[in-house]
């Protein structure tokens, strides 16, 4: 195995095979503990009708579940967080049916990203790119999130796993900005077995991952933005040889990334060194 894609394996804490019943019950005690050691009162995840929010989702609503049974009041907050009207609307109704949250809500955040992107155009005397609007987006969604938790003493759930920290495939401080990673350590089709073992519909556990963020271009895939496919990201961090190109395009997208999966950089850093 090539040096870095053993570093990155056991940074992320990859397994190149899990048993998803296990993973499930390990994933909802995680959940249930941090909660109970911290006092906070409960989860919140923005749903968006995609593989990992409807994990994320099912896991927090079991753990809410869990914590009835031991008399500890949880909630559960499911939000839609849609710019505007969602194209694949269908599909986040379809999750929020399966995960059969406590509580579900529908904040919009277009008229949060239209304020922000008209100031921008002020400020900047230039348009916000489509591109840099995705990433407020993304930051709206997190703001949003964190004043429902901030209502409630909630935590705010996020939904890394190992196959987008790879890359720093999300948006920092946005997706990236959450209290607590259920789905850490899982590459993608290990999140989709979990899905399956849970019983979800295919439709859900067998969806095209997008993140959606683009006016411009609704529901672009990922593999179409990353250049890399899914299967050969997961097959990388399950350690095997996926040769030469593909191997070197994760790792410099794992290097240009670094300061994604790191707090603010200070003096007293040297990881950047
Ligand atoms: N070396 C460095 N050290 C410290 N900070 C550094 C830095 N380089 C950039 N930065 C900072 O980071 C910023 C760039 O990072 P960021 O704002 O995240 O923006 P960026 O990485 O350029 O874009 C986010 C990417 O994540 C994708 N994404 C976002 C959200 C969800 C999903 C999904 O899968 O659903 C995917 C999105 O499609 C896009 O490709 C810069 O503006 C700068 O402030
Ligand atoms: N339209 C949306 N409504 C609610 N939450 C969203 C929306 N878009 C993104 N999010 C939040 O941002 C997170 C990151 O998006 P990402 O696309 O990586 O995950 P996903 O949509 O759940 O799954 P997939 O990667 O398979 O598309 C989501 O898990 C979700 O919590
Ligand atoms: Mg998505």
């Amino acid at each position: 195995m090539r040096e870095l894609q053993a570093q990155i394996i056991a940074e992320l804490g990859v397994q190149p095979r899990i048993d998803p019943a296990a993973e499930i019950t390990r994933r909802v005690e995680f959940l249930t503990s941090y909660l109970k050691a911290t006092g906070t009162r409960g989860y919140v995840l923005g749903i968006s009708g995609g593989i990992d929010s409807t994990l994320a989702g099912r896991l927090s609503q079991l753990a809410a579940e869990r914590l009835a049974e031991e008399g500890i009041e949880a909630e559960f907050i499911a939000v839609r967080l849609p710019y505007g009207v969602q194209h694949d609307e269908d599909d986040a109704r379809a999750a929020l049916d399966f995960i059969r949250a406590r509580t579900e809500r529908t904040f919009n955040i277009a008229a949060a990203v239209d304020g922000f992107e008209a100031e921008f155009a002020r400020t900047a005397t230039a348009e916000v790119s489509d591109f840099n609007k995705g990433n407020i987006k993304a930051r709206s969604r997190m703001i949003a999130q964190y004043a429902l938790a901030g209502h409630d003493r909630l935590l705010v759930v996020g939904t890394d796993h190992a196959a987008e920290s790879v890359t720093g495939f999300f948006t920092k401080f946005g997706d990236g900005g959450a209290d607590i990673l259920p789905l850490f350590t899982l590459n993608k089709r290990q999140n989709r077995a979990l899905l399956r073992e849970l019983g979800a519909p295919e439709k859900l556990w067998s969806k095209v991952p997008t993140a959606d963020l683009l006016d411009g271009t609704p529901g672009r895939t990922d593999e179409d933005e990353l250049g890399i496919s899914y299967d050969e990201i997961d097959d990388y961090l399950e350690g095997r040889d996926i040769g030469e190109g593909p191997a070197s395009g994760i790792e410099r997208r794992y290097l240009a990334t670094r300061h994604k999966r790191a707090a603010p950089v200070s003096l007293l850093d040297t990881w950047w060194k």
